[in-house]
């Protein structure tokens, strides 16, 4: 190590002993500890930025850095004999992250994000998260893979599409660039942004003069959020072997960061890069990839349950003999199976439809006796959405017709719900997912209405209320908030302005702006009527206690939402809200 010129404070507590490493657990704040091996030195490379971080954060009293030596401290054992240079991240006496490798970025950015917190958590502004800590272990077990490594973490980008193209619908040709790209979405989700989540993503924007007007405009509507991952991609920031080894103690500094900067830049930007190419960034905003699982955690709490998912909706249908006799045992096989039921319609078939849901038999010389059983009684079509749908349900209906499934596939529900009246599967499903996208359109076509939060439900509530909306299986096709005027309230309210309680309607709604939206889904109209719930909240909690209104609703006028009465005033308020409505695809942005 270079000699130390009089005076200068040291950077590093050197641990050499358990001892010392014991007292080092005993520092409040941030301790970033670099593991090195006696025979190659600490790595000066980082050193320099160590310094400069200290200088710049300028928070002594939490944050220190220290040079521990694997050999002589015991709980340091697994890191003995490793040319990788390793950090680890000690907060309050507890490891709680480690990055292997001298990635100056990635090293950077932990110690900015985890100081910003320590200082928001002494300022009352945030809860300490839960971190887990790091356990180590041997590294000739097997455990030795659940060590957490930073540095080899999936890592995910959140993009946010912006609520005027959210408006002007373009999210689905924005997302076909993205994946024609090679890039995979993992999730994605539409939400009207809170100012803190806004100002928190864009918080490098922030000095910009039109900031605030910005803040306004992201948080005035709907924006789409999607996590992306590329496929194949090498996890970001693994360095290769012959990277690491390049990286030699006599390094400096900048060198190192450049080199590491260009390798993250690369791939960290290329999704940035390639949405600058399709000329479409200006449309959307990639986060930065320090924070993205901050964002990823925001948006999608059940992230890790359905990252890697491939979530397909398919049309299923139960046909007339088994409708009539094992409805329900069948609906819950469904659900066993983790199928989300997302429409349900009963409905005798026309002839044209059944011919639909039985072409594949329309070379059977039955095919004539079929489509008349077909259209003999209530059938129950379903809109299915699971993990690999498409094939899901085709493994669990089995072959199409009886013999063949009673032969090869005996659990098959083919086999299982057989009727004597007709050798073929009781239950159809998808060929495939285009033909899916079609017969959901035939069976379910997209209707769409308005509907309105009112202005007294709290901000976490609406949140609650959007929820609800979309499990139900609404599309939100359009949102913004507007303080409703006397003018607009008329339209909405036009058959009880002649009511005695309509003044105090127009005083409810003048309190603050409301939450308006329109909502698609096959009979969304009487849909979002059964599940906003009876006008009185009272009524509504003994009477349908499920509903937005016995949930939230105070009195029968705060009760919380509005939804049009009929089919031609939600096409007028909607026209009158929101402008013409591409009736094609409403499901498709
Ligand atoms: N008796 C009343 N006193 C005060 N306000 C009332 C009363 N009846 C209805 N309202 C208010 O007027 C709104 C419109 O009344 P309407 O009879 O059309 O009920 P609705 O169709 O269930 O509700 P909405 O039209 O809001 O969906 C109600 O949502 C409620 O806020």
């Amino acid at each position: 190590m270079a000699s130390k010129k009089r005076g200068e404070v040291q950077l590093q507590t050197v641990i050499n002993s358990q001892n010392l490493w014991d007292e080092m657990l005993l520092n409040k704040g941030l301790t970033v500890i670099d593991v090195y091996q006696a025979w190659c030195g600490p790595c000066k490379a980082m050193q320099n930025l160590f310094r400069k971080l200290k200088t710049e954060l300028n928070e002594d009293e939490i944050l220190h850095f220290a040079v521990a030596e694997a050999d002589s401290v015991v709980t340091l054992q697994s890191f003995r004999d490793k040319c990788e240079p390793v950090f680890l991240f000690s907060l309050n006496g507890k490891i709680i992250s480690m990055v292997k490798g001298a990635n100056a970025p990635l090293v950077n950015g932990k110690i900015i994000q985890l100081i910003n917190e320590e200082k928001k958590i002494a300022a009352g502004e945030m809860v300490r998260p839960q971190y887990t800590e790091i356990i180590f272990v041997d590294s000739d077990t097997e455990d030795a893979a659940e060590v957490q490594d930073e540095s080899a973490e999936e890592h995910f980008n959140i993009v946010i599409i912006r609520p005027d193209t959210v408006h002007s619908r373009k999210v689905h040709e924005i997302k076909t660039i993205i994946t024609k790209g090679g890039f995979v979405i993992e999730a994605e989700d539409k939400r009207r942004l809170t100012e803190e989540v806004v100002r928190d993503f864009y918080s490098k924007m922030a000095d910009e003069p039109e900031f605030e007007d910005f803040v306004a405009f992201m948080t005035s509507g709907l924006s789409s959020i999607l996590v992306i991952s590329q496929e194949n991609q090498q996890a970001p920031f693994e360095e290769t072997e012959s990277e690491t080894q390049a990286e030699e103690p006599s390094q400096d500094y900048p060198e190192l960061e450049e080199k590491v900067t260009s390798e993250k830049m690369k791939k960290d930007y290329s999704l940035q890069e390639y949405l600058e190419r399709q000329q479409i960034s200006q449309f959307c905003d990639v986060g930065n990839s320090i924070n993205d699982n901050k964002f990823i955690d925001i948006f999608f709490p059940d992230f890790e349950k359905i990252k890697g998912m491939k979530l397909e909706k398919i049309l299923a249908l139960i046909r007339p003999g088994l409708f009539k006799e094992n409805k329900e045992d069948v609906l819950g096989i469904i659900e066993n199976e983790g199928f989300k039921i997302l429409m349900k319609r009963q409905l005798v078939l026309s002839k044209e439809e059944a011919q639909i849901v039985c072409k594949e038999y329309e070379n059977e010389h039955y095919f004539e006796n079929l489509i008349e059983n077909m259209t003999s009684g209530p059938s129950l079509a379903l809109v299915l959405l699971g993990d690999n749908g498409l094939e899901h349900w085709k493994d669990l209906i089995g072959p199409k017709s009886v013999e063949e499934a009673r032969t090869r596939a005996p659990e098959s529900l083919c086999a299982q719900f057989a009727k004597e009246s007709l050798p073929i599967n009781q239950l159809y499903g998808s060929d495939s997912l285009e033909a899916a996208k079609k017969e959901i359109q035939y069976f379910f076509p997209p209707q769409s209405t308005l509907a309105l939060i009112k202005p007294h439900v709290h901000d976490e509530n609406k949140d609650d209320i959007l929820k609800i909306i979309k499990e139900d299986g609404f599309e939100v096709t359009q949102m913004k908030e507007l303080l409703l005027t006397r003018e607009l309230a008329d339209c909405i309210y036009m058959t009880i302005q002649t009511k005695d309680f309509y003044k105090d309607v127009l005083e409810m709604l003048a309190e603050g702006p409301s939450v308006i939206m329109v909502l698609t889904k096959w009979n969304a109209v009487s849909e979002w009527r059964k599940l906003m719930g009876p006008t009185d909240p009272e009524e509504a909690r003994l009477l349908s206690p499920d509903s937005i209104r016995a949930h939230f609703g105070i009195n029968v006028l705060y009760n919380a939402v509005h939804g049009a009465s009929n089919i031609y005033v939600a096409e007028e308020n909607i026209r009158l809200l929101f402008g013409e409505l591409d009736p094609e695809n409403l499901e498709e942005n």
